[in-house]
């Protein structure tokens, strides 16, 4: 799709107006082939419910005010104003979000006239309905602060209101309709959420010519995975209540509104500095209704906190996934590292079963799930919770047990969480308020730190300019993940942590990410389903397999590694047809981003072939 974008002239620090096409098109020199799901028929399960566009549409000051408003059908007329609301900012300033007004019949000319480029109006009508888009001249852009796989996130100054913002640009592939409608799902469930540990979508900045699309939020100081990377912050067990507490209610109204986040990590969890919690980055969210045998994609959940059913190819699952990833982060919080920090998917499955037991033989005599025959261990793996966290304290681990129960069903709710004993023995959680004030701490900022201590290396190691310039070029467009790779983790894990066991400190692969990422053994590897995900310069390097999965993997993987793994991937595209019929995968799209797991194979040859191939990828590689 074309785009009439002038190139942007604002001044220095202001957000461009717009842009031409040619800029990202340069990062994108490969379509995306990835499980994509489908953005229509989500929005199949709540247009209509969603009114005539007459939902929130005014940001006010009072949460309740919008509140009232979310999923209701429109009626609510005090929201419906074409100018400004005045509120009262904390510091009594006046405080004016004039720019999101409502637009009752938002049909695409309409949409259009409002300022809204048409390539948003044709795909995404449904997400901007009612909302009027922001000037881009009225932010003035701050520092980058965030990178994630398909979108860099600014701190900004709000001229209108002087409040700091975080602007999350989105990439789109070519303008590609598919990426623009998954963008536009994750706006749509933005606008349908308020709650005080949900990230609030305040608005969003485009112009009829622009080519480009912020999301304004606002500002966030830190993220969890960010804070726990950090050299001497080590959580208080308070604390660690206090954000899972946290956590769990923003996670309970999501499931209550039928949101599944299905991206619950670190890094998606977003703390001020008055000790908030708000879930962030609803990129991989999805509708669901608990009562319908409705198809997903299995392809969600970035690798370390992917639930065990996902694994096995589950696409009719709920909000137990949200809640393995839960477990997952509680777990670390204690162990002060991640706890499953698996290179692949076999890989993955393997260190789940090590840590949480495999199934019984009656469930893998029952179950229908695609990957089973490949991941059914020869032998029964005994479940190690207990052994494994021997040291955190008994309410903890009756609650990481049940979330992370490998049978969904048994890991209960965000609510029954919430009323576990873990919440109401002593220590208490504190109250937000109580938490210390941490000093930036992003995932961003270790990474910047890291790799600031990278390239000082290389200069005295003699490298020279080539390295160092090879080494920032990558970074520039890291994946999320390689954002994790903080130094504070890297000491976490050589000092090890009192609530894990140091034989089950989990093993390192001594990689050297290709392009000069550091390796600290751990590879954090996501799925990131979003088309747009193609844009990372990792991919530069990458020849024709963009595929999101790989990238990802791939950015702590020498370049053979990488090849190879995306050669193994192929054997998955028999599984993409089968959910493209499901109508979650786009037709001519191949399911490619690979387990390696070959049809009628078993988990533990798997893993050691697959362990044989890596290590011999990897030293061709270094040979290189
Ligand atoms: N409101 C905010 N305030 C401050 N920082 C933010 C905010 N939102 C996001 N960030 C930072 O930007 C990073 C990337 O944002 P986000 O996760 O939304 O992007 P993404 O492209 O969806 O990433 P991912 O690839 O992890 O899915 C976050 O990890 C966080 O550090």
């Amino acid at each position: 799709m074309g785009c009439l974008c002038s190139k942007a002239t604002s001044e220095e620090g202001k957000v461009e107006q717009s842009e031409t096409v040619e800029r990202p098109l340069k990062d994108y020199s490969v379509q995306l082939i990835a499980p994509t799901p489908s953005l229509r028929d989500d929005f199949v399960t709540e247009v209509g419910g969603g009114g005539d566009g007459a939902e929130v549409s005014v940001r006010r000051s009072s949460r309740t005010a919008s509140k009232a408003n979310v999923g209701n059908n429109g009626s609510k007329n005090e929201d419906h104003q074409r100018g400004a609301t005045l509120g009262l900012g904390a510091s009594g300033r006046q405080t004016v979000m004039s720019r999101i007004v409502s637009m009752p019949h938002g049909a695409q000319g309409e949409q259009t006239a409002a300022g809204w480029p048409s390539w948003l109006t044709s795909v995404a009508g449904d997400a901007i309905k009612g909302w009027v888009p922001r000037r881009a001249d009225s932010f003035e852009k701050l520092d980058k602060i965030g990178q994630g796989t398909y979108s860099s996130v600014y701190k900004a100054r709000d001229l209108e209101t002087g409040k700091i913002v975080a602007l999350k640009k989105v990439r789109f592939v070519n303008m590609d309709p598919e990426s623009v409608r998954f963008m536009a799902r994750e706006i749509y469930i933005l606008r349908r959420l308020d709650h005080p540990n949900v990230m609030k979508l305040e608005g969003l900045v485009t112009s009829r010519m622009s080519c480009s699309l912020y999301l304004v939020f606002e500002y966030m100081e830190h993220d969890l995975a960010g804070l726990a990377a950090t050299r001497g912050i080590k959580f208080t067990e308070p604390q660690i209540k206090c954000y899972m507490q946290q956590l769990l209610r923003g996670l309970e109204y999501c499931h209550s509104r039928g949101v599944l986040h299905r991206d619950i990590k670190g890094s998606n969890l977003l703390l001020d500095n008055n000790g908030a919690l708000k879930i962030g980055d609803f990129g991989l969210a999805t509708f669901y209704e608990p009562d319908q045998n409705q198809a997903l994609t299995s392809r969600v959940v970035t690798l370390w906190y992917r639930a065990p059913e996902l694994l096995l190819g589950s696409t009719e699952y709920g909000v137990s996934i949200d809640l393995w990833s839960t477990g997952c982060i509680l777990a670390e919080m204690y162990a002060g590292k991640p706890i499953m920090p698996g290179r692949t998917e076999v890989e993955q499955m393997h260190k789940i079963f090590k840590l949480c037991g495999s199934p019984s033989e009656e469930f893998w005599k029952k179950t229908k799930l695609p990957l089973a025959t490949s991941f059914k261990p020869q032998q029964p793996y005994k479940r190690r919770i207990a052994d494994t966290f021997k040291d955190v304290p008994p309410s903890a681990l009756e609650l990481i047990e049940k979330l992370l129960a490998i049978e969904p069903e048994t890991r209960g709710s965000a609510a029954s969480a919430l009323s576990s004993e873990f919440f109401s023995t002593h220590p208490l959680p504190c109250d937000p308020s109580d938490l210390p004030k941490y000093r930036p701490s992003k995932e961003f900022d270790a990474k910047l730190r890291d790799e600031e201590k990278r390239r000082k290396a290389d200069a005295i190691k003699g490298r020279g300019p080539e390295s160092v310039r090879r080494g920032s070029r990558d970074t520039k467009a890291p994946s999320p993940e390689f954002n994790a790779q903080g130094e504070g983790q890297r000491n976490r894990k050589t000092t090890g942590h009192k609530y894990m066991s140091q034989r089950d400190t989990v093993s390192s692969f001594a990689m050297e990410p290709h392009g000069g990422a550091r390796s600290n053994g751990y590879s954090h590897c996501s799925t990131m389903v979003h088309p747009s995900a193609v844009g990372s310069s990792l991919n530069k390097t990458a020849g024709s397999t963009n595929r999101p999965e790989l990238r990802s993997q791939r950015s702590h993987m020498p370049q053979a590694a990488a090849d190879l793994l995306s050669s193994s991937s192929k054997k998955k595209e028999t599984l993409a047809g089968k959910e493209s019929r499901t109508g979650y995968v786009p037709k001519n799209r191949i399911h490619c981003s690979g387990p390696l797991v070959p049809p009628g194979g078993n988990l533990e040859d798997m893993l050691k072939e697959h362990e044989r191939q890596i290590q011999q990828a990897v030293r061709k590689a270094r040979a290189r």
